[in-house]
């Protein structure tokens, strides 16, 4: 195998410092060669100067003096802010990037990634929940893989190993249900932010981990799944399965299902992207069948956790409503985290939005960066209103 070269957008995050992880147990497979961060310029330093990139780019441009001063001596080139993050990607000395930043802002660079003919490694879903068919046709016309880091969608793309030949019936994602399955909204409309953080089952972000709670991380692997499987939203089922040992499953059209399994753990999905084909050793903890003698599989509630709904009737509208969808989620997220709502009000926040911004239905780039910026100010508007 040849040394593949990796940029790491994001690398201080639980993707990132895991995807970190990994590379270190491989030395001789992975080598660094970008490494990005928003605002934690501490640990961008402290991984800079273990892996040793050729540059780090801080986003945040108030943060680049002690960047600067801490890697300059040791030969790393220092960059911030948005340009930087978007156009360091396309350095010769590039094979994969890994998406692992947070949110719509993963959408630019990767788009300048598959331009410059790289390698995408795809944890960021926001990415194709934006601007799905845009980052699909230009994938497409650079001749450029993208590979799912998402467990449920790594689950897929290894069941789909072999099976170039044979047509999907169904998907079924699994969801764990997160932190509030089964509850009812009497209920939900007192759950507070600590509350909503204690995932069941994975140690993640805080976006994520809410989006988990509301249901909404589901409903965009579901619009993720679509573009990166080239599916109808008839063709992917969601089933809650609480122990999240099964991370998803392919039907086929003799009706055999085909599932991939394991304890959870992102090291494995994040390996298998940036080892592909290649199957590599790891050491991570292996599942033992008798430790789990029963794994359960209910219906997702989705008149209670409203967003899954949400999603899938921005996927069936198309156009530039997921776009909004995304946008609207994140500023509620935000304002969620903030104290500033309560958590029954992410969706209503969504709703309102789509409700608002003019409807597109073939979108262009420009067309996906107003609809963001419009759905954000709609969004902020109501919540300050509600203050
Ligand atoms: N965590 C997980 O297990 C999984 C995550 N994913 C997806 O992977 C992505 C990353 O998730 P996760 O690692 O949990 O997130 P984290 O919040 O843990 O990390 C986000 C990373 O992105 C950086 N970042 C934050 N805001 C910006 C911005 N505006 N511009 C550029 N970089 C930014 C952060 O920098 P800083 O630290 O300086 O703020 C950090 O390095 C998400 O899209 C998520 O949905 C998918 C499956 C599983
Ligand atoms: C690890 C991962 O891929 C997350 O997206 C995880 O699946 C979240 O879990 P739920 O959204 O199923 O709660
Ligand atoms: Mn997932």
């Amino acid at each position: 195998m040849t040394k593949k070269r990796i940029a790491l957008l994001g690398s201080t995050g639980s993707i990132g410092t895991q995807a970190l992880e990994v590379i270190a147990a491989h030395p001789d497979a992975f080598g660094v060669s970008v490494l990005t961060a928003q605002n934690n310029a501490k640990l961008l330093i402290a991984q800079a100067v273990r892996f040793h990139p050729d540059v780090v780019v801080i986003g945040n441009e108030k943060m680049f003096d002690p960047v600067h001063s801490a890697l300059s001596h040791r030969g790393i080139r220092v960059y911030a802010g948005d340009e930087a993050l978007a156009s360091v990607v396309e350095s010769d000395s590039i094979d994969v990037v890994l998406t692992a930043l947070v949110g719509y802002s993963g959408l630019l660079p990767t788009i300048r990634a598959i331009r410059a003919g790289k390698t995408i490694a795809l944890a960021n879903k926001e990415t194709l929940v934006v601007a799905g068919e845009l980052i699909t046709q230009l994938a497409k016309k650079h001749q450029v893989g993208i590979l799912p880091v998402d467990s449920e969608h790594s689950a897929i793309f290894q069941c789909l190993t072999g099976e170039e030949q044979n047509p999907i019936e169904k998907i079924i994602l699994t969801a764990s249900g997160g932190p509030f399955r089964g509850k009812d909204r009497a209920y939900l409309a007192t759950v507070t932010k600590a509350q909503a953080l204690k995932h069941p089952n994975w140690t993640m972000g805080a976006k994520i981990t809410i989006d988990s709670a509301t249901l909404m991380n589901k409903g965009l692997e579901v619009i993720e799944a679509k573009w990166l499987f080239d599916l109808t939203p008839e063709q992917i089922d969601v089933v809650v399965h609480p122990q999240s040992i099964i991370h998803s499953m392919v039907q086929f059209e003799d009706g055999s299902i085909k599932a991939q399994m394991g304890l959870p753990d992102m090291r494995l999905p994040i390996q298998y992207a940036l080892g592909y084909p290649q199957r590599m050793k790891a050491d991570f903890p292996r599942f033992d069948f008798t430790a789990y003698p029963t794994l359960t599989f209910e219906k997702p509630d989705s008149g209670t956790f409203r967003n899954l709904a949400l999603a899938y009737d921005g996927l069936a509208r198309g156009g530039n409503r997921p776009c909004v969808i995304n946008a609207a989620n994140e500023v509620a997220v935000a304002a969620f985290l903030n104290d500033e709502i309560g958590f029954l009000e992410i969706s209503d926040v969504i709703e309102h939005c789509t409700t608002r911004v003019a409807f597109v239905s073939t979108p262009q780039y420009d067309d996906y960066v107003a609809s963001d910026r419009e759905a954000r100010r709609v969004a902020a508007e109501l919540i300050h209103a509600n203050v």
